[in-house]
């Protein structure tokens, strides 16, 4: 039988098929290409698995092969890496200007990311209801920024329901991940787009009683209007991926555009004659926290929200 894993906790894998749900362990070894993960499957795989005899739960014998996927490197030195989520078609990072303001060098550094991964990234700007008329002029700049350069913008209150509709919208039929640093208010979102709340509070308990671990790295849940969103909780950042510096002014789409016009075909746009891309920012052309950033993560430097 073919399914789909949407929930893992590391050990038991929930796979849904059809209408059905089942609680599924692996059987034998699944790599992945080169890295090491401290997870085989992760939340949108698609895998085989057969039931097993006389039981409600399943053993997944084979991993179908993934479209992509997105990792969180461990902290600690074993170099090993664990998969979030697999098969996306859309990253989403939920933001606020109004506390705990999201800063600008964190939307860069998740959006940079995304491009690593060539997964499409869209923004959504909550706690609209808290703005003024002054900052709601700051929001519009902000979001000029980005959607000069091609990124969709949203602006939603989670808490009044404001503009979800235009969102939901976006997400039919679609596969996203919802990331955001604490606070922003990714849960009261999705708990906004998911209209049957019991939902998830329900599913922790199930697997308590059946004593499983209940830390679960990523979650995926159904919309209602067709499509499903990937919640991960407790992960605050995407691991970026290992980035090149001569290859990081391709992440960010108003740079690459202009690299062939840099006068040296190995520019790094930061001191060098005939460069089009400080020309760009000189210009305007280029937001100056844009390039911030571009600098901020080619010196190595932590951009944190
Ligand atoms: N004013 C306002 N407050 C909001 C909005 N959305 C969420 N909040 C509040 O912001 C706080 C954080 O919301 P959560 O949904 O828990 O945020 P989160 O991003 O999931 O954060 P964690 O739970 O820490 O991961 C709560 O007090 C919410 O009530 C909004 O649109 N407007
Ligand atoms: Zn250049």
């Amino acid at each position: 039988m073919q399914g789909l894993i949407t929930k893992s906790t590391g050990s038991w894998y929930q796979v849904k098929s059809g209408d059905q749900t089942i609680d599924c362990r692996i059987k034998g070894k699944f790599r992945t290409k080169g890295i090491t993960t401290t997870n085989p499957l992760a939340v949108g795989d698609l895998v085989d698995f057969e039931m097993e005899p006389e039981q409600d739960t399943g053993v997944v014998t084979t991993l179908h092969q993934r479209k992509n996927y997105i990792i969180r490197k461990s902290i600690n030195l074993s170099k090993q890496a664990q998969i979030i989520a697999a098969n996306l078609d859309m990253a989403l990072l939920v933001v606020t200007l109004a506390s705990p303001r999201t800063s600008l060098g964190f939307i860069d550094r998740f959006l940079v990311t995304a491009e690593a991964y060539d997964i499409p990234a869209i923004i959504v700007f909550n706690k609209l209801d808290l703005f003024s008329d002054e900052g709601l002029e700051i929001l519009a700049d902000c979001r000029a920024i980005y959607e000069d350069i091609g990124y969709s913008c949203y602006e939603v209150s989670a808490l009044e329901g404001t503009h979800i509709e235009s969102l939901q919208e976006t997400l039919k039929d679609k596969v996203t991940l919802f990331s955001g640093h604490s606070g922003v208010g990714k849960s009261s979102l999705i708990n906004r787009l998911l209209p049957d709340l019991d939902l998830r509070t329900h599913m922790v308990s199930e697997w308590s009683d059946k004593g499983m671990h209940t830390t679960t790295f990523a979650e995926m849940f159904d919309l209602p209007q067709g499509g499903r969103i990937i919640d991960t909780p407790g992960i605050r950042e995407l691991g970026v991926i290992d980035i090149e510096k001569q290859e990081l002014s391709h992440f960010f789409p108003e740079m690459r555009e202009l690299m062939n016009q840099c006068r040296f075909n190995n520019c790094r746009h930061i001191n060098e004659p005939g460069c089009a891309v400080l020309a760009a920012v000189e210009e305007g052309d280029i937001a100056i926290s844009r390039y911030d950033s571009y600098l901020s993560i080619y010196n190595g430097n932590d951009t944190r929200a």
